[in-house]
């Protein structure tokens, strides 16, 4: 565990335990909270707590604005995605997958009654900003909830956290990053078991599989999310950037690959090689690359 941060009062409670950040909160959500502070994290927190943060229609709607916003931000790195807890009778929940509640046919139910099922557009963004988004998992990761943060860079897990599926349960599966990202970080016989015998598994079984980066005790939860996030923030934001999409194009195909030259075009640009090409052309003359390596 890093070095300990000196506390100072939050600007509300998310999580229990003081954070050592000033938070500046953005959008005018109703199931989600959106947090930005001046040390370049952000913090996107469900606030469904009294559904142990089930996410319906207009949740994934809004964490998808909010992390689309955060997208849009140069001046942030890190994504803190959490839960708001406890709720009233003292549960946590990091998330606990699909509002069962407004499940109609053909998916959940907005408030139009249209089916919906964009989480899987969430799962795509989270998995492609180019930013570094750490799961702060505190009490259930459950279901969609646990596909959520599956498909996080990092996870901290507090001591409380308890993952695991429902999908052949409940009548629901993810055969998407839900089975094919959670054997590559567990292996196909765990993810395998973790489908089909719907058990769960405590934080530190987390940690034993590599589901989670580690442990720690709840009331430490935020402040070690913070303490990551100031170590990653330290460093070089392209090489974290291409990094990222470096592991993402290793599964995710043509898409992958599209991240990883979206970077690669970037680092062009701003070469003399890439600005001779742009600037000929406003000029009306051909390019002089003559003075380019071939290396
Ligand atoms: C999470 C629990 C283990 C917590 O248990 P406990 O602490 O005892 O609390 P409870 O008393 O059970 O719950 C408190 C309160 O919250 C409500 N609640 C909890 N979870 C949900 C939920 N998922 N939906 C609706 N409401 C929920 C609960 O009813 C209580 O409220 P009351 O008013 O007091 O009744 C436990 O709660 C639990 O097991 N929850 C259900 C977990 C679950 O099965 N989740 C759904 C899995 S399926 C899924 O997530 C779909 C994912 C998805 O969208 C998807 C992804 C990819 C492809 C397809 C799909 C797709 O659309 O299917």
């Amino acid at each position: 565990m890093a070095a300990a941060v000196e506390p100072t009062e939050p600007k509300r409670l998310v999580l229990p335990g003081n954070c050592p950040l000033v938070w500046q909160s953005q959008g005018n959500y109703q199931d989600v909270w959106l947090d930005i502070s001046d040390e370049g994290i952000a913090r996107i927190a469900i606030n469904r707590p009294e559904k142990r943060n089930a996410f319906r229609p207009r949740t994934v709607v809004e964490l998808y604005d909010a992390f689309s916003r955060v997208r849009e931000n140069p001046a942030i790195g890190v994504v803190l995605f959490t839960g708001v807890g406890p709720a009233a009778d003292g549960g946590y929940a990091f998330c606990a997958g699909g509002d069962q509640s407004v499940r109609g046919d053909g998916g959940y139910l907005d408030e139009e009654g249209v089916p919906r099922l964009n989480v899987l557009d969430l799962q795509r963004l989270i998995r492609s900003i180019p930013k570094v988004v750490i799961a702060l998992v505190a009490g259930y990761a459950i279901g969609g909830g646990q596909v959520l943060h599956l498909l996080c860079d990092l996870s901290l897990a507090a001591e409380n956290a308890q993952f695991g599926q429902t999908g052949p349960r409940v009548g629901s599966f993810d055969a998407g990053f839900g089975c094919s990202h959670l054997a590559r970080v567990v292996g196909q016989r765990k993810a395998r078991e973790i489908w089909f015998l719907c058990r769960r598994y405590n934080a530190h079984q987390a940690l034993a599989m590599g589901l989670v980066n580690e442990v720690v005790p709840l009331f430490q939860l935020q402040n070690e999310g913070v303490l990551w996030a100031r170590e990653i923030l330290q460093h070089s934001p392209t090489a974290i950037r291409c990094l990222k999409a470096a592991f993402n194009a290793e599964t995710d195909g043509m898409a992958g690959l599209q991240e990883l030259a979206g970077q690669a075009t970037h680092l062009f640009y701003k070469t003399e090689e890439g600005k001779e090409g742009q600037q000929a052309f406003i000029e009306k003359r051909n390019p002089d690359f003559s003075q380019v390596p071939w290396l």
